[in-house]
């Protein structure tokens, strides 16, 4: 049996960062930059106002307050976008609005609400410290500087970034694209009545949603029945069109486990069993075309865990990112369980609240008692995925264990941030 690491390792070393593609930036939320960005310019681009108000030479307001206001002629009127460059004498303003470039010769904002809101003159009841209410140029970013590092994901205030420095399109990692594929001769499609033996195939659903939720692209072949030619079309069609196949079922120890009967042989796919409870059995490997293939068990939960462990890192490392390893959390547990005996052991987990008050993060199992792989319904209950190392046999209340959070929008919010 391999552990979990040496597992991941090899299931990053069938994958690489796809290549580049320019994109307009509207297109481009989930995507992983493939180029530096950085600022020709400086931001802000010249020293601008923080305020709507009055634009002035801070000496001929010294010792300006409610008692003793100063009149000031007003010289220009600078809306935020306009191109004038006006020159503040002694004993002028210019009325300004928030974001307009400060004319020469000014060297403080004073508020609106500190004037009489004059437009030919104002009269200001306040001394304004010099620079007041002024944004200096730069002070976001200088000329030449770094804004976003190749690499980078690129969320909404990535974009906000590459749009102020003028970046209307940007070379991105092209998103992955993954052909998800179930097997087993008792599937058929939910919607769909069942004979006896028969269940409603829940892993091609499970799966390519995970596919779409990690920000890539899933085409849902569905299910393949137990026949080694139908699998070998379906798998020659997917590989045409994917980055990588994903499949669920047929690569355990059954008479007709037909993922394994088909590809054992195939020079460059290996079927092994991981240290790790649900999801010992993997295939993985390069199907013909030298697309890569991840062959998951068929039991959901199992399938479920071994796309976090396993697939979830491979698609972060397609989509360009640097770190395939996604982000986990620390948290206590509340409860305690037996684990196998060395195997890591991956707990479908809730997030709860104690009140406890300390502003740690406390789990408890989803299912009372189980971590039956079959348990695809109650797995619709978990928050997360508690990682145990196989080291340990006993989980005990009080313990720390890692958590990988897999449905935020599922936790309540007395619980705490579950990002
Ligand atoms: N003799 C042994 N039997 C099994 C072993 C073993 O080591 N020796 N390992 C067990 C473990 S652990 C797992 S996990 C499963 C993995 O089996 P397969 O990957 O071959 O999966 P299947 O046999 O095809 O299915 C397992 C289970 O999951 C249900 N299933 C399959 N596909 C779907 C789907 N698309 N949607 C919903 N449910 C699905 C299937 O009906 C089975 O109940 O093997 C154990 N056996
Ligand atoms: O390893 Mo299996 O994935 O326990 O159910």
């Amino acid at each position: 049996m391999r552990t979990v690491a040496e597992h991941l390792e090899a299931v990053l070393a069938l994958v690489e960062p796809l290549p580049p593609v320019g994109t307009e930036l509207e297109d481009a939320l989930g995507a992983v930059l493939a180029q530096d960005v950085r600022a020709d310019d400086a931001l802000p681009h010249w020293d601008c106002s923080a305020m709507d108000g009055y634009a002035v030479r801070a000496g001929d307001l010294l010792g300006a307050g409610p008692s003793s206001p100063v009149r000031l002629r007003v010289v220009a009127d600078l809306p935020a976008g306009s191109g004038a460059e006006p020159v503040l004498a002694l004993g002028s303003a210019a009325r300004i609005m928030t974001g307009a470039p400060i004319p020469a010769g000014a060297d403080a904002v004073v508020p609106v609400e500190q004037s009489d809101g004059g437009v030919e003159h104002v009269v200001l009841t306040q001394a304004p410290a010099l620079g007041a209410h002024i944004r200096r140029a730069g002070e976001d970013v200088r000329p030449g500087d770094l804004v976003l590092a190749a690499g980078t994901w690129l969320g909404p205030a990535q974009l906000a970034a590459a749009a102020s420095v003028g970046a209307g399109r940007l070379q991105v990692h092209r998103r992955p694209r993954v052909a998800v594929l179930s097997t087993g001769a008792e599937l058929v499609p939910p919607g769909r009545s069942l004979t006896y033996g028969q269940i409603h195939d829940s892993n091609s659903y499970l799966l390519a949603a995970a596919v779409r939720e990690a920000g890539c692209d899933a085409v849902r072949v569905g299910a393949v029945p137990d026949d080694p030619a139908a699998l070998a079309e379906a798998l020659d069609a997917a590989e045409q069109q994917a980055d990588l196949v994903v499949t669920s079922g047929g690569v355990s120890m059954g008479a007709y486990d037909v993922v394994k009967q088909l590809l054992a042989g195939r020079t460059g796919i290996d079927f092994v069993r991981v240290a790790m409870q649900p999801g010992k059995p993997q295939g993985l490997g390069r199907l013909r075309s030298g697309t890569p293939l991840l062959a998951l068990p068929g039991n959901p939960v199992s399938a479920f865990v071994s796309f976090h462990m396993f697939v979830r890192p491979a698609l972060r490392r397609l989509a360009g990112h640097r770190d395939a390893a996604p982000a986990v959390r620390e948290a206590l547990v509340e409860d305690a369980w037996r684990t196998p005996e060395s195997r890591a052991q991956v707990m479908p987990v809730v997030l709860v609240d104690t009140a406890a008050g300390d502003g740690a993060l406390r789990v408890r199992r989803a299912v009372e008692g189980g971590s039956g792989s079959h348990l695809v319904a109650s797995l619709a209950r978990a928050h997360g995925l508690a990682v145990v190392p196989a080291a340990v046999q006993d989980v005990r209340p009080g313990d720390r264990v890692e958590v990988l959070i897999t449905a935020p929008e599922l936790v309540p919010s007395s619980a705490g941030s579950p990002r």
